[in-house]
């Protein structure tokens, strides 16, 4: 399998503090991936490395084959949308096409062209004039034009309503389905992901914590209800990622590694956002306790 992206056991350091952390995953090609975790988890800094905008501390990155912080040329072959959405805001959305294409050796401008028209964006105002959400569609369909083989976006919807979302990512999906590009997204907001990815990677705390493709991850993992579970093994789990207890009862989430046919637990299928939080809510808080001199 062709791998767009393979992390091999990256850390990233800031000072004393790991922002990542033995991080080992390998994209496939042609997916589209979205990168989820809480605030902090380290999703930027991951996507920097990616980019080739810092390098690891420890482990390697290869991008399309290559080490993106070594060598430069794979740059042209990459797309990136920064957090902020960096566009020049007193340039107009037709100016920055333009402008686009001098700076690119491959650039598709009638594609930016008929998508900012297909959107709406109007061609003659500066940029800095549009809402965020108008922004957000500029920044992407620049780094569509360039045609990349793997484009990066951090967090490319955070700005948006729920409907512009649908619509950003809907767009997205169409373009990435006609050019074969590589997607590698993160995100907040799960709900939108089950629809629109089709890889995922969770970071909690610098460190990878689920990875793998979306329908798999979906079909591995059960949500059982059933009387309170004191530690007794369950046929067909091979891992419990969340429990929660009443006294009478309680409610798992698990990997399996075939069907539940136990009869004394009712077997339900998460959704990919409950998958999510249950992963995430293993978090261990007790060094930042420690920090800020509280108990945990
Ligand atoms: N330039 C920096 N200097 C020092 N610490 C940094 C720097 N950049 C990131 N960090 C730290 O690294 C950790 C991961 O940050 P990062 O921005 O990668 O997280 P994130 O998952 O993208 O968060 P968010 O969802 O809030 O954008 C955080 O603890 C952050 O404070």
């Amino acid at each position: 399998m062709e791998h767009v992206l393979v992390a091999d056991a990256v850390g990233k350091r800031f000072g004393k503090r790991w922002a990542l952390e033995d991080c080992t995953v390998a994209l496939p090609a042609g997916n589209v991936t979205a990168l989820v975790g809480p605030n902090g988890a380290g999703k930027s800094t991951f996507l920097h490395l990616a980019v080739g905008l810092s390098r690891p501390d420890a482990g390697g990155m290869r991008v399309l084959g290559a080490d993106p912080y070594e060598n430069i040329t794979v740059l042209a072959d990459l797309g990136f949308v920064a957090q902020d959405t960096p566009v020049y805001r007193d340039f107009t959305a037709d100016e920055l096409v333009v402008m686009g294409g001098r700076l690119n050796r491959r650039w598709d401008a009638p594609l930016a062209r008929n998508r900012l028209a297909q959107l709406g964006i109007p061609p003659r105002k500066q940029v800095g004039k549009l809402s965020g959400g108008q922004r957000a569609q500029v920044a992407l369909a620049l780094a569509l034009a360039k045609r990349p083989r793997l484009l990066i976006l951090d967090e490319p919807v955070a700005s948006l309503d729920p409907l512009a979302r649908q619509e950003f990512l809907q767009s997205l999906m169409g373009s990435v389905a006609e050019s074969g590009t590589s997607v590698l997204l993160s995100s907040h907001i799960l709900a939108d992901l089950e629809r629109s990815c089709d890889y995922l990677m969770v970071l909690q705390a610098g460190r990878a914590q689920l990875t793998g493709g979306i329908d798999d991850i979906v079909a591995g993992h059960r949500r059982l209800i059933g009387p309170r579970h004191l530690g007794e093994p369950i046929g067909g789990v091979t891992a419990i990622v969340r429990e929660r207890h009443t006294d009478r009862q309680s409610t798992l989430l698990v990997r399996t590694s075939g069907p539940i046919s136990d009869p004394l637990w009712t077997v339900q299928e998460p959704t990919l956002e409950d998958i999510i939080l249950d992963h995430l809510a293993q978090r261990d808080e007790r060094a930042t306790y420690e920090e800020w001199g509280v108990a945990a």
